[in-house]
């Protein structure tokens, strides 16, 4: 994989972050135990930029997506605390002008209340750390309201979900910024932002498309629910958009059924269908990893072609190193509900800082001089109950005593790289050992508010 080469391709815009994801915890309730699946996880993706999610089985990569998604199965729920604000000011001016009712002026708000003083009242139960902030004065009514500790102090109404700031009260166009909370969707509000600004590519192609229609009316269908379009207009468009994602002699083919259609060609089918919605964001969960490897590597690069094209924002979940490297901009690695290294591509393959990275990228074939493809030895453990330690030390070849007794949080590797961070006991490397140690202990000092639901 030519890393180098095609990362310097890439251009991704560095905007302020179209979506941003704190604390994100979500847990499935069964009778016997509670799986922490996603545990305070925090990350953004910006405007036009591909942000990857690795990690093994079982470590909460696609939870973090149906949690984004709202699509988290019974007996999971997303806790209070948890915040996925949408930023994208196109998608919050339309979501003010069509959910007045259930939009709330910030600013009002701020006249209000005093953020500092709701947090040392201990009116809200919030560690500032785990918004990533080092203190409490750092907490904005913003961060108290999107993770939803306003319900309990009666701020805002249960179905409110639209938090703006603007000049003209009766005119969505005069928001200067503001978000959607997503973990506050519901009904309607929530239909509109699945499927019409941010789509799902699942691994499976036929869990997206139903075997009684035609690939072409299924795309029709997106087109007309999302963007209005009928009858010929519809037809054309369709035909249009299987063309887009490589389908040859698309004219015909819009009549045909998914069984007439092989996998890649399915999932293309499902990449067209997400197009029909129009999406600011789309989210890929293995998409490509039931397929043989050069259709992987066509999909990849469609993937890819689209998002240049469209400006997409992309999340793109794998268990691959080697497909990361392809396609990502920025990565997070996920270990047991916990991201436990964020970095830009590059950072991370030359100079990964968790053993746990660093691990991942030894078991990239071709990776070793000696060609022996080294795995991880053992699993992920199940996260069933609060971190205490580091999840990851059982199987660490670095670990020492303190890994046993804190669970470290994500800290800036080094002073150089605050783009860079790491939740191991071994950053940040330019403080001793002991004083690191400290750092990890102090912020991961945790409320026990986390069993709410
Ligand atoms: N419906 C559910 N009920 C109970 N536990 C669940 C449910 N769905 C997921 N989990 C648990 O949540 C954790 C994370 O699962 P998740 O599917 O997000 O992993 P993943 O990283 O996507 O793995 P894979 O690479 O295998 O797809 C696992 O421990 C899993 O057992
Ligand atoms: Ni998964």
């Amino acid at each position: 994989m030519s890393l180098q080469q095609s990362h310097s391709e890439r251009s991704a815009d560095r905007d302020a972050p179209i979506i941003e994801v704190r604390n994100l915890q979500t847990a499935f309730f069964t009778e016997k135990e509670t799986i922490r699946a996603v545990d305070g996880i925090s990350f953004d993706i910006r405007a036009g930029e591909t942000v990857g999610i690795v990690g093994e089985s079982g470590s909460g990569k696609s939870v973090t997506a149906r949690s984004i998604m709202r699509l988290v199965d019974s007996p999971g729920h997303i806790l209070e605390g948890s915040s996925v604000r949408y930023n994208h000011l196109e998608a919050v001016r339309e979501y003010a002008d069509t959910f007045g009712a259930r939009t709330v002026d910030l600013s009002d708000l701020e006249r209000q209340y005093d953020p500092a003083e709701l947090v040392s009242r201990g009116e809200v139960d919030i560690v500032p750390a785990e918004l990533g902030y080092e203190d409490a004065s750092e907490v904005s009514l913003a961060d108290i309201v999107a993770a939803g500790y306003v319900d309990d102090l009666g701020i805002v109404d249960e179905g409110d979900c639209v938090f703006v700031r603007y000049d003209d009260p009766d005119n969505p166009e005069t928001i200067t910024d503001g978000f959607v909370e997503i973990t506050r969707l519901s009904g309607e509000a929530e239909r509109k932002m699945r499927g019409g600004r941010i789509a799902m590519v699942f691994q499976d192609p036929l869990t997206s498309l139903n075997p009684v229609y035609t690939v072409g009316n299924q795309i029709k269908e997106s087109l007309r629910l999302h963007q209005g379009l009928t009858g010929s207009e519809a037809t054309q468009e369709a035909a249009e958009l299987l063309e887009a994602v490589g389908i040859s002699d698309a004219r015909r083919r819009v009549n045909e059924y998914p069984h007439q259609f092989s996998g890649g060609m399915r999932q293309r089918a499902v990449i067209a269908m997400t197009l029909a919605c129009d999406p600011d964001l789309l989210i890929c969960d293995e998409p490509t990893t039931a397929l043989d490897v050069t259709i992987q590597a066509q999909i990849l690069e469609l993937l890819e072609d689209l998002q240049r094209e469209r400006d997409l924002s992309m999340m793109f979940i794998t268990h691959d190193m080697g497909v990361i490297a392809e396609i990502a901009h920025r990565v997070n690695v996920m270990y047991a509900g916990q991201v436990v290294e964020t970095a830009d591509v590059e950072d991370l393959f030359t100079q990964p800082e968790h053993p746990y990275t660093r691990g991942l990228l030894r078991s990239i074939p071709g990776q070793q001089s000696d060609d022996r493809l080294e795995t991880i030895e053992g699993n992920v453990p199940t996260p069933n109950a609060p971190a205490t330690s580091c999840r990851f030390a059982p199987r660490c070849p670095e670990a020492f005593d303190a890994c046993e007794q804190v669970n470290p949080v994500p800290v800036p590797v080094d002073d150089e790289r605050d783009n860079h961070t790491a939740a191991c006991l071994l950053c940040p490397k330019h403080r001793s050992a002991e004083k690191a140690v400290r750092v990890h202990q102090q912020r991961s000092a945790r409320h026990d508010g986390g069993e709410s639901q």
